[in-house]
């Protein structure tokens, strides 16, 4: 009987130990604070209580109201529809052309220095030495370049010689033929987008390079040429290329988004050449008219810059043809702009200019200078931070804007 009495003790003694262990186990781990359950329910009285999560005490009293079965959203029924989340709006740019003339009082504003100046100078009584270097002072400060100021002052001098007394208006007309045949209205200045054909005869989509050194407006250029293409009815993929800089590639999808291009992206630090491959790709599954290619132009040595760029289209290539190599140059960067030009020029084939930031500089003039180093045109010009402030590059509206 004693015997069976000390066993009941020493159970009923077991039994409380083990209860005690696992009561003191529960408290340590201590329940999160109630603001921190179900992110929206703070602060409200009438939100629903949240839902019990891994680890809380069963014994903690829900003091919060009941949620009833219209404050839950429950999983649809089978066959019920669901309505998509909305997607965000895509804008509708407004179209390319005539942009330049849109964007006149921009250009007027910032290159008046150039044109009305020159025209005050040429409109003096008496055109002296003294005039003519005047003259001279303006182009060239207005970075067009010695060889072409040395050309322009002598046809100007030849002209007005001819003419004899000179109205304002046969002034403002012989200055815009000039300037204008120094812009040489001839070349062509349409951005490449029609499709080429693969070495196996397939057709592709047109590639569009985008190069350039980062900061002259590279990355935002892409994204409004992106505008651009989709405002003339083209649809566009994006690559952004421009590896070096996660939030580049996260500017360039956010461009892309607003205009419903998609834009196909690597990991930080990733190979560029290995994403403009897959965004040529996408471009030929989705059948896209355009790929637009922004690359890296952080690149400190000629040999390095050589070897990024010629690789990225050199493996694009591996699927079809690169259309158009655009160089971005920044206009307020003046002679390094130039410099820039010749280097980018030595390591890839540029086939056209875009020129950005012209409303912030005086110096128009290096439109000129550019396309002489090169000889390849201004095909694009950048006048505004604006999403639609890139025009397509008119020459004679450009004169115009000059002389207003
Ligand atoms: N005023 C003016 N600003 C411009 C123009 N084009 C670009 N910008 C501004 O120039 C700045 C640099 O542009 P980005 O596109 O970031 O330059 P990036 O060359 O791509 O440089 P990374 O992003 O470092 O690769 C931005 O603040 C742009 O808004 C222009 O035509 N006019």
């Amino acid at each position: 009987m004693d015997i069976i009495l000390l066993v009941v003790i020493i159970a009923v003694v077991a039994v409380l130990a083990v209860a005690g262990l696992l009561v003191g186990r529960r408290r340590r781990q201590a329940p999160p604070p109630p603001a921190d359950r179900g992110a929206g329910a703070t602060g409200t009285t009438t939100a629903p209580p949240a839902e019990p999560q891994v680890g809380d005490d069963a014994a903690t009293p829900v003091t919060e109201e009941r949620r009833t079965v219209e404050d839950v959203t429950l999983p649809p029924a089978p066959g019920e529809t669901v309505e998509a989340p909305e997607a965000p709006e895509i804008e509708v740019p407004e179209p390319s052309a005539g942009r330049l003339v849109r964007l006149r009082a921009r250009l007027a504003r910032s290159q008046s220095s150039l044109g009305k100046g020159l025209l005050t100078l040429l409109s003096r009584e008496r055109l002296d030495e003294e005039t003519w270097e005047e003259v001279e002072d303006t182009l060239l400060t207005a970075d067009i370049g010695v060889g072409p100021t040395q050309e322009l002052v002598e046809r100007l001098r030849e002209r007005v010689r001819v003419l004899g007394t000179r109205t304002p208006e046969e002034l403002r007309t012989l200055l815009r033929e000039e300037l204008l045949a120094q812009l040489d209205p001839s070349l062509d200045r349409t951005v490449r987008t029609e499709g080429g054909v693969s070495v196996e005869g397939e057709e592709r989509p047109a590639v569009i390079l985008v190069v350039g050194v980062n900061g002259t407006g590279k990355t935002t250029t892409t994204g409004k040429l992106a505008r651009v293409l989709v405002a003339d009815g083209r649809s566009v993929v994006l690559g952004a290329a421009d590896t070096f800089r996660a939030a580049a590639a996260d500017q360039l999808q956010t461009w892309g988004q607003r205009v419903g291009a998609r834009t196909v992206r690597g990991p930080e630090g990733g190979d560029p050449a290995s994403v403009a491959y897959d965004a040529v790709r996408e471009g030929i599954e989705a059948t896209a008219d355009v790929v637009l290619i922004d690359t890296a132009g952080r690149l400190h040595t000629k040999t390095g810059l050589m070897d990024e760029l010629g690789k990225v289209k050199r493996v694009v290539e591996k699927l079809g043809p690169v259309g158009e190599v655009l160089l971005v140059l920044d206009a307020t960067t003046g002679q390094n702009g130039l410099v820039q030009a010749r280097v980018f020029a030595e390591v890839v084939d540029i086939t056209g200019i875009a020129l950005t930031k012209l409303d912030g500089t005086a110096k128009g003039g290096i439109v000129v200078a550019v396309q002489r180093e090169l000889g390849v045109p201004v095909k694009l010009v950048g006048l505004g931070e604006g999403p639609d402030d890139l025009a397509p590059f008119e020459p004679e509206a450009f004169v115009d804007a000059l002389l207003d």
